[in-house]
């Protein structure tokens, strides 16, 4: 008996504009934006045959982002290649990614579009070295009517906002995971043939796990709720959650999000006394943001510990959030300890 043919990215997405989920435009910009991901998987697995190990500038002089952090050579290539293939498409008004302190117009000499692309270029960079998985993270807004040249301001629109949003995974296989607000689908890089193909139609994230991810050596740092939460994990049954927990960290968020939407967990990187003047770790509109539409749209769900995420209102092209996301009643246990904790003791919640 014969396999069903297989659904390449390319047909998947002219399906999508059939069911009137995405217009051409929209097709288009993903189409490119896989295609620049492949770019990047290639240059990821040359490793040091490529020459794109280690640190970015010079010695003695490091490039540093606006983050503050030491740029890797393949965070300055992967966010090169992505403004190379995204600037003359047509169907972008402007983009902004975590490598450029603010957002880029598309150049005069381009047609322009009425979407805005904000992406992570190169997610998990403290891996890059030590061949663990990376990953690119992107989210697709739509500029606002009569703006032709958009600036920081119109790409802060909330997580509900968002048209599109996926990762890309370089690992063992190369893996794109996408949505268009139609459930969350992946796609596995066929190498041969040099295209994605669709390898999960609607990736459902199990409700319960017994799975949490988080960085454990800042566990001194943490607010008191978050203490609670991870000490009554790791109780174990004899404690007040009556099960065992296993926890994993990759510190690589695609590859620990891409486990959780392929078997469950719950993911985070709460709120520390280290991180606390910068309102936390990770990036809300190009990491908190796109993972979680893509783990909603999975059945899963995400918060700051407080506060649904998507919808935060960004004050900042660089605004960092809490980050709690993956199996829906984790998250909802997760949220509780740190609502009834802010009740206990009168305070009001914040982001
Ligand atoms: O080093 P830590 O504290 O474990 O943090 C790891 C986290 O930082 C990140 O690497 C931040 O992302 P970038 O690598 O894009 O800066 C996440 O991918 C990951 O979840
Ligand atoms: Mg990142
Ligand atoms: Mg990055």
């Amino acid at each position: 008996m014969s396999s069903p043919p297989s659904v390449s990215l390319t047909r998947f997405l002219i399906e999508e504009e059939r069911a009137g989920h995405i217009n051409a435009d929209l097709r288009l910009l993903i189409e490119v934006v896989a295609r620049a991901c492949k770019t990047i998987s290639i240059a990821v697995g040359k490793g040091a045959l490529g020459g794109v190990l280690g640190d970015a500038g010079t010695p003695g002089a490091a490039s540093i982002n606006v983050q503050g952090e030491a740029q890797k050579k393949l965070d300055v290539l992967s966010n090169e290649i992505l403004l190379e293939a995204n600037a003359w498409g047509g169907h972008l008004a402007g983009l902004a990614s975590e490598e450029m302190d603010h957002s880029q117009p598309i150049p005069d000499v381009y047609p322009r579009g009425n979407y805005l692309l904000l992406f992570d270029p190169l997610d998990g960079s403290s891996n890059i070295d030590v061949n663990i998985s990376v990953g690119t993270i992107f989210s697709v807004l739509r500029c606002p009517d009569g703006v032709t040249h958009p600036t920081d301001e119109h790409f802060l629109q909330p997580g509900t906002a968002q048209v599109a949003a996926g990762y890309c995974t370089y690992g063992p296989s190369t893996m794109l995971v996408l949505t268009v607000g139609h459930g969350t689908h992946a796609f596995t890089l066929d190498r041969e043939v040099g295209s994605f193909v669709l390898t999960t139609r609607g990736m459902r994230i199990p409700e319960e796990t017994k799975e949490f991810a988080v960085n454990v050596s800042n566990q001194r740092f943490w607010e008191a709720p978050m203490q609670q939460y991870v000490g009554d994990m790791l109780a174990g049954k004899e404690g007040p959650r009556g099960k065992d927990f296993n926890m994993r960290w990759v510190a690589s968020m695609v590859a620990d999000v891409h486990r959780i939407l392929t078997r469950g967990g719950i993911f985070s990187y709460p709120l520390d006394s280290k991180c606390r003047d910068k309102g936390g770790k990770l990036r809300l509109m190009y990491e908190a943001n796109p993972m979680s539409f893509l783990v909603e749209q999975a059945g899963g769900a995400a918060t700051t510990g407080r506060v649904r995420l998507l919808d935060v209102e960004p004050t900042g092209l660089h605004m960092r959030v809490p980050v709690f996301l993956g199996s829906k009643q984790e998250v909802e246990t997760a949220t509780r300890y740190h609502r009834e904790h802010d009740a206990a003791h009168g305070q009001v919640a914040a982001a």
